[in-house]
């Protein structure tokens, strides 16, 4: 994307060094009517320079600044800022890069500080907390095994966390500033506080910049991009972002859209008839429903690798998609081109490093089936209109696009589906359909006790362990089933949720007393990071 050329003086330009929230600090910014902008972390000083920012961000990321090849800035950089009053502002391996090249030490902490963690404010009149308000402790999201261990020449700690690690630092007069924790991401409450006083206040940065029009920019594209003959089918899942992805299509070529659902064997109790009943009713877009469950499970027989799976799963997904553009050619006498998928931002994030968004350094997390899960050689070309959306911001324009508000609302299903909450070969015993059980009454409990809303995404897992029971009187050795539930506001960070104790009690009851060969309910209590939300 181009830099509007009024705005080049407040351009906040981010160094990503491979971090899973790069583009989440990008997307805070513009919140704020900051443009911002992403480059690679090793971009060339000329290509930093022509941007002529005046704030510059590093990102976080998954190396280790005191490991030999650990991605950096560009030689002059330091030189650079300086002569030209740039701000610099590194988050996490940011903050480490900053701390290492002006001089400091960082080394692999003595504890590690993954998730929610406390900090302190630790000096008065520090400049990224503002004035009066040492001892302040806030709730930040922390991701991090190394910490910094001597400070260079002129930097002071301005927080520290409750274990006693450096938070944040400071050189006011270099400009130079740093946060071992996560600010951009919504677990760190204030984190949102600080970037804006940073921003506005620290660094005078003027807020000018509006977000386009998603939705009209977003038509115009299709409509560039589709011939006006031509025909375009949709992979419609009955989630939030594949429906307002073919309404979107829908409003910009109308007719021409044919959409396809299809049942992988991999859904939710009677999820197939839910689904199309929906579309029918609230949404009247045409829609096919392809039964394709044997030929996805026979294709996964046998397969344990979670990667394996999602590649496989990918892969039969297209075929379907194929044979379904095939079919219609028959009727329409001209063969669809494109296929519109509802990826979203965070699955491209997690399945690869998009080509010239700069992330160059990141690890691939999961495969996502409609992304990194892709068959090479697929012949349908892609719209993917949210691809640079979260999901939070996909809700919004759905409300813009009129979709239903239960289209909305409801919890992300991945299109893996049940696959990925199996651990191992999803063909194994009758996994499927004890967790298809399981699942209804879990989902079932949590819009009995009106909590459907607070939560993000709830779920349960097939455990692949056999544990002994008394049920009855009787021994038995029978399946372990998990229980997963998560708030969260783009899925890139989540945390547990809280339950009653007595809503565990009962749903956990209630799933022993009638699902045949579970005998045991685990609760997962981990946030992301450090695990993912799905299993697999
Ligand atoms: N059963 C399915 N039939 C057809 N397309 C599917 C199916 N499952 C997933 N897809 C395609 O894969 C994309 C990604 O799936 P994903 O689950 O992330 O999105 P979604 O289902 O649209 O929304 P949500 O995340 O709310 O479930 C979907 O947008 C859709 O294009
Ligand atoms: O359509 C999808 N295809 C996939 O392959 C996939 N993997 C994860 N998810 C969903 O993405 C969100 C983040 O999940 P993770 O923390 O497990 O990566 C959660 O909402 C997950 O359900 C997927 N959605
Ligand atoms: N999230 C990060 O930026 C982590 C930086 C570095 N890899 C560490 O573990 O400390
Ligand atoms: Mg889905």
């Amino acid at each position: 994307m181009e830099p509007p050329k009024t705005l080049k003086s407040n351009i906040v330009l981010i160094l990503d060094y491979g971090s899973q929230y790069t583009h989440l600090i990008t997307r805070r910014i513009r919140t704020l009517s900051i443009f911002s902008l992403c480059i690679s972390g090793t971009s060339s000083l000329k290509t930093i320079t022509d941007l002529n920012p005046s704030v510059i961000i590093l990102s976080g990321g998954p190396h280790s600044v005191h490991t030999p090849n650990s991605p950096s800035f560009p030689d002059g950089f330091v030189e650079y800022v300086e002569k030209n009053g740039i701000f610099v502002l590194g988050i996490c391996y940011g903050l480490q890069l900053i701390v290492q090249k002006l001089g400091g030490a960082v080394a692999v902490g003595e504890k590690q500080e993954y998730g929610k963690m406390v900090i302190e404010v630790v000096k008065d009149c520090g400049e990224l907390f503002g004035g009066g308000c040492v001892g302040e402790k806030q709730v930040v999201w922390m991701s991090h095994g190394d910490e910094a261990v001597s400070l260079p020449d002129g930097f002071e700690v301005v927080a520290r966390s409750e274990q006693g690690a450096v938070a944040a630092v400071e050189n006011k007069c270099r400009r130079f500033y740093g946060l071992q924790y996560h600010p951009e991401v919504t677990h760190s409450p204030k984190g949102m506080e600080t970037l804006r006083h940073f921003l506005l206040d620290v660094c005078g940065v003027e807020a000018g910049w509006k977000m386009e029009d998603v939705m009209e920019e977003e038509i115009k594209v299709i409509r560039g991009m589709v011939g006006p003959q031509d025909h375009v089918i949709c992979a419609l899942s009955g989630g939030v972002d594949s429906t307002v992805a073919a309404t979107l299509v829908h409003k910009a070529i109308g007719e021409r859209l044919h959409c396809i659902f299809v049942d992988n064997g991999l859904l939710r109790c009677k999820e197939q008839e839910r689904v199309m009943e929906t579309f029918e009713k609230d949404l009247h877009l045409p829609v096919t429903c392809v039964d394709a469950s044997v030929r996805f499970l026979s294709e996964l027989k046998g397969v344990t690798d979670p990667e394996k799976k999602r590649k496989i799963i990918g892969k039969e997904f297209i075929a379907v998609f194929d044979a379904f553009a095939h079919d219609l050619e028959k009727k329409l006498g001209r063969k669809p081109t494109y296929l519109v998928q509802g990826t979203l931002y965070p699955d491209v994030i997690e399945s690869c490093p998009p080509p010239g968004s700069g992330k160059t350094h990141s690890h691939t997390i999961k495969s996502h089936h409609n992304v990194g899960g892709l068959p090479k050689d697929m012949k349908l070309k892609l719209i993917e209109p949210l691809k640079l959306l979260f999901k939070d911001e996909v809700r919004e324009l759905g409300k813009i696009l009129d979709v239903p508000v239960s289209f909305l609302k409801r919890h992300p299903f991945p299109g893996p589906g049940l696959a990925v909450r199996i651990p191992g070969d999803v063909t194994q015993g009758n996994a499927l359909d004890i967790l298809r059980q399981v699942d209804e009454i879990f989902i079932q409990a949590i819009k009995d006790a009106g909590i459907y809303d607070e939560i993000w995404q709830a779920f349960a897992v097939f455990l692949p362990v056999k544990t002994t029971g008394v049920q009855g009187d009787q021994r038995t050795h029978s399946n372990a089933v998990a229980l997963r539930a998560v708030t969260s506001h783009d899925g890139m960070t989540a945390d547990w949720y809280y339950f009653e104790h007595k809503f565990l009690d009962d749903v956990s009851r209630k799933i022993c007393n009638s699902v045949r060969g579970v005998n045991r309910v685990c609760l997962d209590i981990t946030s992301k990071p450090p695990s993912t939300i799905e299993w697999e």
